[in-house]
């Protein structure tokens, strides 16, 4: 939101306001111009250029770091700061930075041609979210503003609050998307989109970025353009009868604000004509996934790693603009159609088995430049003409795009079937490559190969285009022929060697001869001007030839510039087309990055599965990111029945977190449309992605960690279904021992019971893996790690069953935590795990991989409490600790007394019944042997 130090300076400046009465016709045009925008901060037009006054002038002084001078007419004296237009950019990116919007009040009038005072008017409002000069956009990401519209009547006797309605615009590109939900789906989706700016009706809820670091900008606007009737009105001209395009009332009302603010920012000239399609979406088609899920799962951030350790990153091998920002919408709205989602997966694995097509195309695309943009500018009348030399160079990759792809039917195929049909995707997509032929002939025969920026200078027209054209041109170049041969001729009529032609602004062409030879100076020369040591002349003919000369340049130049605006019109008539053809390639570029991935990162294509009923299904899993970090990374695999709840143990640092996000971007790169980086997956189709990350993993200021863990933690529950995939890693961290773990084994039972969500529970609470002995479909996995002379060696592997060490004293010594703390913690470790052992002395089972339910409460923290027994053991190897843990508890009748007074027994029956009652579905290999050795010497000590 503007703060009270910024309204003080949109608009019109107090200093201003002031001396309103008596100012100068300029300062009085730059006064009508600030009230007119009191929104914004205007930047005035005074020949090169843009500036501002009074306090207006104070803030941009502060914020560029200009130098405050000072204005003085007869009037008065007004402080003024301005920044140079030839270089404007930087400086009004720091304003946008600080949170303004800037009028740019430039002149509308040639200041030659201007009888008395230039006419301004303000030709653009550049706000954040509808920037439009590509200085100020980052190459190949989406820049939206985005609108909302509804929302009112919360909690009022008990009616349901109304439906929000969120629309946004991408002003550079032409892209708008709208849609509708209750709050929470807004506020979703707002997080998704990821707006630059956003313009709120008065009374719509409030929303504020989850994510203070990438939040946007919060701008009132007219609250009259959220009013029904100017809406639909404002949505005419986009598209026949708005009233029946939207599902409601707060859609259409988004849709009309979020296009009237676009049209203000764009200097209000009507319609926005490249805003071609207008699309209506429900957020329910596509895989939800929230901003935690999206910023734990690190897709398009990193907090911990670099800024590109991202999901988007390890993705990213598109070769053009196009191609990246499809890319990115593709990662923030995975699909849920299995048959859509199968689709891309055929285009990706025929690319991916097509090496050379795959590699002619990365080659052919990377010439193509951001027809998205480019578009946008053309339609509306900002293009030049190399911007039109531009769009002709990605014309004339389509040919090559078109052939590539229909020239290789299959001949490349590694598996050599020649005769494979090309996927109906890949198809599809090169029928939609359209070659705009007579777009790009166009072009070609118009626009000059190496126009220069300026597009009223001349030079822009190719000769040949036009007749008038060439014929002025013609006459330009013959008498400036004439010109360049008169130094000759004249030296020689007149005999004087030293006789030089010459051109200046002020003067035009003249005849220059020293004062030496003025005697032989021919009587036709007139004087022109005189110098300290010559003299200047032109003659009659001079002076024609230069009227004919500059007439034609004149009006060879002006010609041109309306020539080339006739182009350029007749190019923006062909917007949607060019629009499609943009699409179009961008998809390709997006599915061939995949394919790259893909092969170059060894991954498989998932099985989406068609039962309702499938689970997650993966051998061989790894995480992206990770893997590219990690010169060793150990694959895990992950067998998930639909509706089952993965407990999930182990030490710190032993990749539990790892474990489990691999899982979720799995589901993530399948439903995008990715391969998945393992040896086989197949995988159901979700519809939400939920994840609650332990509380300092995930610090984002404001909130206290445990209120926002908590938060989050009832979105999951209120909203998980059976179609949803949940994480959970170390929930209840945040809090008191005791109360967190009771919320993570509440909540990890309600999961279970009531949601029927399909989840991975991350937990250091050793307690929650009795969950796998009550619930029918909950189970325990955990990871191992093993201890050599002190030295703890973390081996990434999971593993069925539970863990019962948490090594939280060896990580802290790994992490450089002063040695004597360590020491001291350990002899902490060791008084308490003396307690534990006369616990033990009493009778209480410390060995199980939970502990005894009956001592809850009593027994402080159970991790803590596996610690100290792994401790107390010296330095066994875990595997061997688990496995006596079973040995010794495996709920054999026999077994439930003193572990030291119940010796084994050898009787038959005795050992079948502990034989029997060996869990093997829940023991390690290592537990196993472990366990077949007790019995083989219960056996011994019986011969
Ligand atoms: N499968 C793997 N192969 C190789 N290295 C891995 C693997 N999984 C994790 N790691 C490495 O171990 C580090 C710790 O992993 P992770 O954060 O998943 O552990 P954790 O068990 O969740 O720890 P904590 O309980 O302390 O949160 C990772 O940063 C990564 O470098």
């Amino acid at each position: 939101m503007p703060t009270a130090d910024r309204e003080t300076v949109t608009g019109l400046p107090p200093g201003i306001a002031d001396a309103r009465e008596e100012l100068t016709p300029m300062l009085s045009q730059y006064a009508d111009l600030c009230a007119a925008h009191e929104d914004a901060l205007v930047l005035f037009q005074v020949g090169d250029f843009y500036e501002a006054f009074c306090e207006a002038a104070a803030a941009v002084a502060r914020v560029c770091e200009v130098t405050l001078t000072e204005r003085s007419d007869s009037t008065g004296d007004y402080p003024m700061a301005g920044i140079p237009i030839d270089n404007a950019a930087p400086y009004l990116e720091s304003l946008l930075n600080a949170g303004y919007r800037v009028a740019l009040g430039d002149q509308v009038e040639d200041a030659e041609q201007a009888s008395g005072l230039v006419d301004r008017a303000v030709t653009e409002v550049i706000t954040p979210g509808t920037v439009v000069e590509d200085e100020l956009l980052e190459a190949g990401t989406t820049n939206y503003v985005a609108a909302v519209a509804g929302g009112g009547g919360e909690g009022t006797d008990g009616t349901a609050p109304a439906a929000v309605g969120l629309a946004a615009v991408d002003v550079s590109t032409g892209e708008c998307l709208v849609t509708s939900g209750d709050r929470d789906a807004v506020a979703e989706e707002l997080d998704r989109i990821a707006p630059a700016e956003l313009i709120a009706e008065p009374d719509a809820p409030a929303f504020e970025p989850s994510d203070a670091e990438r939040g946007w900008t919060t701008h009132a606007y007219d609250p009259g353009a959220f009013e029904r009737q100017a809406a639909a009105e404002r949505l005419e001209p986009y598209l026949p009868a708005p009233d029946r395009r939207f599902d409601g009332d707060a859609e259409l009302r988004a849709a009309g604000a979020v296009l009237a603010y676009a049209e203000y920012t764009q200097g209000d000239d009507g319609p926005l004509s490249y805003v071609t399609r207008i699309r209506r979406y429900d957020p329910r088609d596509r895989l939800r996934l929230d901003a935690a899920a999206q910023r734990s799962l690190e897709l398009f951030e990193n907090r911990g790693l670099g800024a590109s350790d991202t999901l988007f990153d390890a993705l990213d091998e598109t070769s053009c603009a196009l191609g990246r920002r499809c890319l990115e919408r593709w990662l923030r709205r995975p699909l849920v159609d299995a048959d859509a989602i199968r689709s891309r997966h055929d285009a990706v694995g025929e690319l991916a088995d097509r090496t050379l097509v795959r590699e002619a195309l990365g080659d052919a695309l990377s010439a193509a430049y951001d027809l998205e943009r480019l578009v946008g500018r053309i339609s509306r009348g900002r293009a030049d003409a190399r911007d039109l030399r531009s769009l002709h160079a990605t014309l004339a990759v389509v040919p090559e795009l078109k052939a590539t792809l229909a020239g290789a039917d299959g001949e490349d195929v590694d598996d050599g079937s020649a005769d494979r049909p090309r996927t109906d995707h890949l198809r599809d997509l090169r029928d939609r490559l359209d070659e705009l032929t007579a777009v790009r002939e166009l072009i070609d025969d118009a626009i000059a190969a190496n126009p220069p920026p300026e597009i009223t200078e001349g030079g822009v027209i190719r000769e040949g285009f036009d007749g008038d054209l060439d014929d002025l041109r013609a006459t330009e170049r013959e008498g400036r022929e004439w010109v360049a041969d008169l130094e000759a001729s004249e030296r020689e009529r007149t005999g004087i060697d030293s006789l030089s032609v010459g051109h200046n602004q002020v003067h035009g062409y003249y005849i220059e001869v020293t004062d030496a030879n003025l005697d032989r100076v021919p009587d036709d020369y007139r004087r022109r001007q005189t110098l300290k040591n010559s003299e200047r002349y032109y003659t009659p003919e001079l002076k024609e030839r230069e009227e004919e000369i500059v007439g034609a340049a004149e009006r060879a130049d002006a010609l041109e510039y309306e020539l080339f605006v006739d182009v350029r019109e007749r190019v923006a008539s062909e917007t949607e087309r060019i629009q499609d053809l943009a699409d179009a390639i961008a998809e390709l570029d997006a599915l061939r990055s995949l394919a790259t991935v893909a092969v170059e990162g060894d991954y498989v294509r998932p099985e989406i599965a068609d039962d309702p009923d499938a689970g997650v299904e993966i051998e061989g899993g790894r995480h992206p990111v990770v893997e590219r970090a990690e010169e060793s990374f150990v694959p895990n695999d992950a067998d998930l029945p639909r509706g089952s709840i993965a407990v999930i143990t182990g030490p710190n640092m032993s990749g539990k977190s790892t474990y489990m996000r691999s899982v979720a971007l799995a589901v993530v790169l399948a439903q995008t449309g990715s391969f998945v980086p393992a040896q086989a997956a197949s995988l159901p189709v979700f519809d939400r992605l939920f994840t609650r990350v332990g509380a300092s993993d995930d610090i984002a200021g404001g909130q206290s960690t445990f209120m926002r863990e908590m938060s989050e933690l009832t979105e999951i529950l209120h909203d998980a279904g059976t179609d949803s995939l949940v994480l959970l890693d170390e929930v209840g961290r945040g809090t008191a021992t005791t109360d967190g773990r009771a919320i993570a084994r509440a909540a990890a039972e309600f999961i279970h019971d009531e949601l029927g969500a399909t989840a991975l529970f991350a937990t250091h609470y050793h307690d929650l893996t009795d969950l796998a002995e009550e619930r029918e479909r909950a189970f325990n996995l955990h990871f191992t790690a093993t201890r050599e002379d002190g030295d703890v060696t973390f081996l990434h592997r999971v593993v069925p069953g539970a863990s019962s060490s948490s090594y939280g004293v060896e990580v802290a010594e790994l992490a450089g935590v002063p040695a004597p703390v360590v020491d001291r913690s350990r002899d902490l470790v060791a008084a308490e795990t003396g307690d534990a052992a006369v616990s033990d002395a009493e009778g209480r089972d410390t060995e199980t991989d939970g502990p005894d339910p009956a001592a809850d409460g009593d027994q402080g923290d159970d991790a803590d409490a596996s610690l100290r027994e792994f401790l107390a053991e010296g330095d066994e190897r875990e595997e061997a600790e688990s496995a006596d843990a079973s040995a010794a508890t495996d709920s054999d009748p026999a077994n439930d007394g003193d572990p030291q007074t119940d010796q084994p027994t050898s009787s038959a029956t005795d050992l079948t019944a502990a034989l029997r009652d060996l869990d093997l579905a829940r023991m390690t290999p290592i537990e196993a042997l472990n366990a077949l050795h007790d019995l083989q010497s219960r056996v011994d000590d019986d011969r």
